[in-house]
């Protein structure tokens, strides 16, 4: 029997947005605390987290920033994952090993395709080139190599290209952001709910 698939929605900015992706059944939720249309304060997102049950992941989203300030972001928060999108070394995740954080490590898709755990991290992200644009990669290129057991899917996906992409893929799990707005940064709560049910549809 197929494995269910992990479903993480990154982006959230609002009480009615992180209840929708809860109960239509998200396994993660991120808060994006780099440069993004999606940015929040940590505050406001260590207010969003204490609505959410300890089941459900609560991901805190960086870029090239400094090791104390994500670990001064991620502790206000209160999230339980780090998700790291730039050019950060296996030093930077060596240093955060160790201090409890679910470590994910977005990185855009290449001929070369990463393992997932080479860094330290403990699921990976594949990415499009530009993380946050909506943007789609050529997933068919995926199979040539397995990235390893944990990794996500992401970039461009949408409620109506998500079930292909996982049959096409068969990642162990999907993250989604632009897909689920009605206009860049402002998540729609029906693209949510029809998100989460498309994926989890997939033979
Ligand atoms: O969403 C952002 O603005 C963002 C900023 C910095 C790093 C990562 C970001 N988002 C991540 O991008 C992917 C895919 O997004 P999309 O669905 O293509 O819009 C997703 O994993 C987000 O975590």
């Amino acid at each position: 029997m197929r494995q269910r698939l992990f479903i993480k929605i990154c982006g959230l900015r609002t009480e009615r947005d992180v209840d929708t992706a809860v109960e239509g059944g998200a396994d993660a939720i991120g808060f994006v605390f780099s440069d993004s249309p999606r940015r929040i304060d940590a505050t406001t997102a260590a207010k969003l987290c204490r609505r959410v049950p300890e089941s459900v992941l609560t991901v805190g989203v960086f870029r090239n920033q400094s090791l104390r300030d994500v670990r001064s972001l991620a502790n206000i928060a209160g999230v339980s994952g780090i998700q790291l999108h730039g050019q950060e070394g296996r030093g930077y995740y060596d240093d955060l090993a160790h201090e409890g954080w679910t470590l994910i490590r977005g990185t855009a898709f290449s001929d070369h395709v990463p393992r997932c755990g080479e860094m330290g991290e403990d699921i990976l992200l594949l990415d499009a080139p530009i993380p946050g644009s909506g943007t789609p990669w050529d997933w068919t290129r995926k199979h040539l190599t397995s990235p390893g057991e944990k990794w996500l899917l992401a970039g461009g996906l949408t409620p109506d290209n998500v079930q292909n992409a996982v049959e096409v893929t068969r990642p162990w799990g999907v993250d989604v952001s632009s897909g689920v707005e009605q206009s860049r940064g402002v998540k729609d709560p029906e693209l949510i709910t029809a998100f989460i049910k498309a994926a989890r549809a997939h033979v």
